[in-house]
């Protein structure tokens, strides 16, 4: 799993590195410049044929100075290059300014000006204008180009390539810095923000076509409009990789000697991508998928756990069978769908391998769970607002690995005792509008215009849920963040060439509820079932493709698992 770092700890590590007195910022500067230029190289090969001209646009920072670097670097091979700078060259930072100095020994540097950017024809936009130094919306100059690039975007400019990030988007949250009531904003063409996705419904790219990062992927890049706006996302080595790794490490063993904001900043609970399988890791051994998730051969059925899957009402009861269906198919040993008696002919019809309990009342539930090889409970799917409020408090005293989804969320935000009788094996589903109904405050928050850098993101308020329902929460979407009470957190971004927008498809959330459930069965701890199952999902979609129902998706798996080599 790749480690996605917020802006603080991506300046924290360049601290370290530059205090270490291995490398200079300078240095540092000049790697960032370098891979911004190689990833314009891989990208379009044919632009290395031959020379072409671009257009920099550099900002007050070392995102600018990075973009001075960029244009001594095209120059170089003999490429046409215009620079614009938005700001005082006197005030730029000392590596910045070095590099303003390197580039105006070649070329020329015009104050941004949008009218002027507007007659200038290139093959190629550099936005070096702000990365992750952003702490406010856009103004002026700088606001009015960048509505001008969103607004011909795909016309014009095809080849926008941003430096670490489209200016103007926090890299901690992956929103796009805002004034909402800016009255310039009027007279503009298009704000970031508002660019229509319906422009681009398969993940395609909705600003640049390629945004070049240092050392790590942030945050930003996989939340929100994130990667709408970053098209494609490239990160380059730029040699600070032991510093980070260091840096931790030494804050771990000198805690309390070392003290400062960089060691405090670096010693945050990291948030990590699930982006290659967490089943199986990169060098596996043969043996570790064994272990991990195949099956021994004198193992029983019994081992691999048994999910009790909580039926819905005749009519309803399509959820808990897709439910159901996923659990077997991760490698849940057997499952039971607890079905209400006036539904049983219905679900007895539609099923073969799967069993059928009956349970009408919730002293029933709790009788049935008398049995404890049942080790895994999933409530909500299907199952009707009004009859979760009366199983949910049953349900949650058998302190069995539950995942509360669907109408067990609703019914969760309406009850009187809240989540006072939820426990750490519980796992909760909400997408978007059920995370409203449990958390308004934080949907409140979450849902604010983001005036200010870092903006309040998806990991922060999920992982405020999670401490306070006191279990795992995972938060759908294409950015499906996950996170547990002790600020462990990760993101299992459906983006870049991961996209799967074929989830969006009635059903598929009762899929990933019985998947965790499965999961929880075989013996994963909460956290490590959500982000597996929510891996599995995705995966299970893209080795689909378009035209997938929900029912597809259990069925998909085991050819995801063949692909992994299990
Ligand atoms: N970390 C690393 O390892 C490496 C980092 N590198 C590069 O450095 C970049 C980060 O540089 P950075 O910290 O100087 O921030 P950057 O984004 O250039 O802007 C900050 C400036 O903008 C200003 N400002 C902010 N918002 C504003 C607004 N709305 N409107 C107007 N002004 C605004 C802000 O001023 P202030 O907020 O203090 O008023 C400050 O002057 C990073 O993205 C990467 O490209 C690489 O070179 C090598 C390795
Ligand atoms: N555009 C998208 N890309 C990837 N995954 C998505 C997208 N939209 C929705 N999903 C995923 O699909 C599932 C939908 O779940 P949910 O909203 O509960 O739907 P339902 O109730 O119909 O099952 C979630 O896992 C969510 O993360
Ligand atoms: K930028």
């Amino acid at each position: 799993m790749a480690e996605l770092l917020t802006s603080a700890q991506m300046r924290a590590v360049e601290r370290a590195a530059i205090d270490s007195g291995e490398v200079s910022g300078l240095e540092l500067m000049e790697r960032a410049g370098q891979g911004v230029v190689a990833a314009i190289f891989e990208e379009w090969p044919e632009l290395a044929l031959s020379s072409y001209k671009a257009v920099v646009l550099c900002g007050p920072g070392n995102n600018g100075g990075d973009g001075f670097v960029i244009a001594r670097l095209l120059k170089q091979r003999g490429w046409e290059v215009e620079v614009f700078l938005y700001g005082d060259p006197e005030k730029l930072p000392p590596d910045a300014k070095a590099n303003y100095e390197r580039w105006r020994e070649v070329g020329e540097v015009a104050p941004l000006n949008t009218r002027e950017f507007r007659h200038s024809d290139c093959d190629v936009v550099v936005d070096a204008l702000f990365g992750t130094g952003v702490s406010r919306a856009l103004s002026g100059e700088a606001l009015s180009t960048m509505s001008q690039l969103a607004g011909a975007n795909g016309d014009r400019y095809d080849k926008i390539v941003c430096v670490d990030c489209p200016s103007g988007l926090c890299l901690d949250s992956g929103r796009v810095l805002a004034q909402p009531s800016n009255p310039a904003l009027a007279d503009l063409p298009i704000q970031l923000n508002q660019l229509p996705r319906s422009r681009y419904p398969y993940g395609g790219i909705g600003f640049a076509a390629l945004t070049v990062t240092f050392d790590s992927p942030k945050c930003g890049h996989f939340l929100d409009d994130g990667p709408f706006l970053c098209g494609k996302l490239r990160v380059v080595d730029i040699g600070v990789q032991d510093f980070r790794e260091n840096s931790r490490r030494d804050i771990l063993d000198k805690s309390g000697q070392k003290t400062g904001r960089a060691a405090k900043l670096v010693r945050r609970p990291e948030v990590c991508l699930v982006h290659m399988s967490p089943i199986v890791k990169e060098n596996r051994s043969f043996a570790q998928p064994l272990m991990l998730w195949g099956k021994d051969p004198q193992d029983h059925k019994y081992t691999h756990g048994h999910p009790l899957i909580l039926s819905g009402l005749s009519g309803k009861t399509g959820a808990a069978r897709l439910s159901a269906r996923a659990a077997l198919r991760v490698g849940a040993g057997l499952v039971t769908l607890g079905t209400p008696h006036e539904a049983v002919t219905e679900v007895a019809a539609q099923i073969t391998t799967i069993m059928l309990t009956e349970i009408d009342t919730p002293e029933i539930l709790t009788r049935v769970l008398t049995d404890k090889r049942l080790n895994a409970l999933c409530i909500g799917p299907g199952f009707g607002v009004e009859r979760a409020g009366e199983f949910l408090p049953y349900a949650l005293a058998a302190k069995r690995a539950t995942v509360l989804d669907a109408d067990a969320l609703t019914a969760l935000s309406e009850s009187e005792t809240g989540f006072a009788d939820l426990h750490a094996n519980c796992v909760l589903t909400p997408h978007a509008g059920e995370f409203k109904r449990l958390f308004p405050d934080l949907a409140t928050k979450l849902a604010e215009p983001p005036i200010k850098g870092p903006a309040y993101s998806k990991v922060d308020a999920t992982r405020e849920a999670a401490k306070r329902a006191g279990c795992t929460v995972l938060f759908k979407g294409p950015d499906t963040v996950i996170a547990s009470p002790n600020g462990r957190c990760s993101i299992n971004a459906a983006v870049y060439d991961r996209a799967a927008p074929w989830l969006a498809t009635a059903g598929s959330g009762d899929v990933l509820a019985g998947l965790i459930t499965g999961l929880l069965a075989r013996g994963l701890a909460p956290h490590h079932a959500a982000e597996t199952a929510a891996w599995l999902h995705v995966e299970a979609a893209r080795s689909f493709g378009p035209g997938l129902i929900a029912e597809d998706l259990p069925e998909e798996l085991p050819k995801v698992f063949r692909a992994l080599g299990l």
